[in-house]
């Protein structure tokens, strides 16, 4: 997990309104993220996910709200700005007679007069290859690759410009669980070491956990909550769930005082105390209860345990 985060902040969205006709999509969506954080936006189907992250992109014009994107409004970005952002959409579908390296050289050399001082751009097409894990294919022609590794292309398009900031929707769609976790390691090694910021969405809860500095979950259009794995569960907190077994029998129990109720276990029971569990809510029932409460009109006023919550 990134622990360099900087003090700059790279995105500022504040009061953010999104309608399409007379449906608004986006309420009044503010947060703030700063330089080399990974943040993760989560949210059931149209949630608004997208159209927040083209908002930022400056692909869609908002209806309301102040947005700074690397400091700049990103309706009025112009191209030296968007050389500062990485943007991973949908699978790339041109180019199928391009080879991989040959398609990474020719998009990086876009980015050469947007080399400065601190960041040296683009990324060298080997090293890129590589830091995607696609070194075996540099030479294929695009059109062959899997999907999986079409999708580690994307990944690379995206940074070939060394962004400072990077936005990724749902980028690992498809990956096999190997591919996934070095994904995952390239993503630590891009905030970690080069600081980049990223703002990424997935569908994928256990991603989100490896992955995000912090968590923000998009509901009905609005943020309904904002934190780190941990700091979200204990939202929702309440009760953990303790089992055992002693003599073959299995045991479970719920309690909110999960270590005073083992200690109390063993002192009465000792050494017959097998196979001992302590289940605390997890992300998705966190993300569960807390995207209920918001469909279901709650506030944060009404947060109540998961028990309660979740039936
Ligand atoms: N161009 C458009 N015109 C009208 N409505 C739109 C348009 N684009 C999106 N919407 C609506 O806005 C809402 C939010 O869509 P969005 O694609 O941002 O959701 P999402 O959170 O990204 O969803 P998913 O998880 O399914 O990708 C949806 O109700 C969608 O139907």
């Amino acid at each position: 997990m990134a622990v360099t985060t900087g003090d700059r902040v790279v995105l500022d969205v504040d009061g953010l309104r999104m309608r399409y006709g007379a449906n608004d999509v986006l309420h009044d969506v503010s947060f703030q993220a700063r330089q080399g954080e990974v943040v993760v936006l989560l949210g059931p189907n149209g949630a608004g996910k997208t159209t927040t992250i083209e908002i930022l992109e400056g692909f869609r014009m908002r209806s309301a709200g102040r947005v700074a994107v690397l400091g700049v409004d990103p309706a009025q970005g112009g191209e030296d700005w968007r050389a500062r952002l990485g943007v991973v959409l949908q699978s790339w579908r041109d180019h199928g007679k391009w080879g991989v390296r040959e398609l990474l050289a020719h998009l990086g050399s876009y980015y050469t007069c947007y080399s400065t001082e601190q960041i040296k751009r683009p990324w060298d097409a080997d090293e890129l290859v590589d830091a995607v894990g696609l070194t075996e294919h540099a030479g294929k022609k695009i059109r062959t690759l899997s999907g999986g590794q079409r999708r580690r292309l994307d990944v690379a398009i995206g940074i070939v410009g060394r962004p400072e900031l990077l936005f990724l929707d749902e980028p690992t769609a498809g990956f096999d669980p190997e591919s996934r976790r070095e994904f995952h390691d390239l993503v630590h090694r891009l905030a970690d070491e080069h600081e980049t910021t990223i703002l990424l969405t997935t569908h994928d809860l256990d991603e989100a956990e490896k992955l995000a500095d912090r968590i923000m979950i998009l509901a009905n259009g609005r943020i309904i909550a904002d934190g780190s794995a941990d700091e979200l569960s204990r939202r929702i907190a309440g009760e953990a769930e303790v089992r055992w077994t002693r003599d073959g029998q299995r045991f479970v129990h719920s309690t909110t005082a999960a270590t005073k109720f083992v200690y109390e276990l063993f002192k009465q029971y000792g050494e017959s105390v097998e196979e001992l569990e302590v289940r605390r809510a997890s992300l998705e029932d966190t993300y569960m209860a807390l995207v209920r409460q918001a469909e279901s009109g709650q506030g944060e006023a009404g947060v109540r345990t998961l028990e309660e919550v979740a039936g």
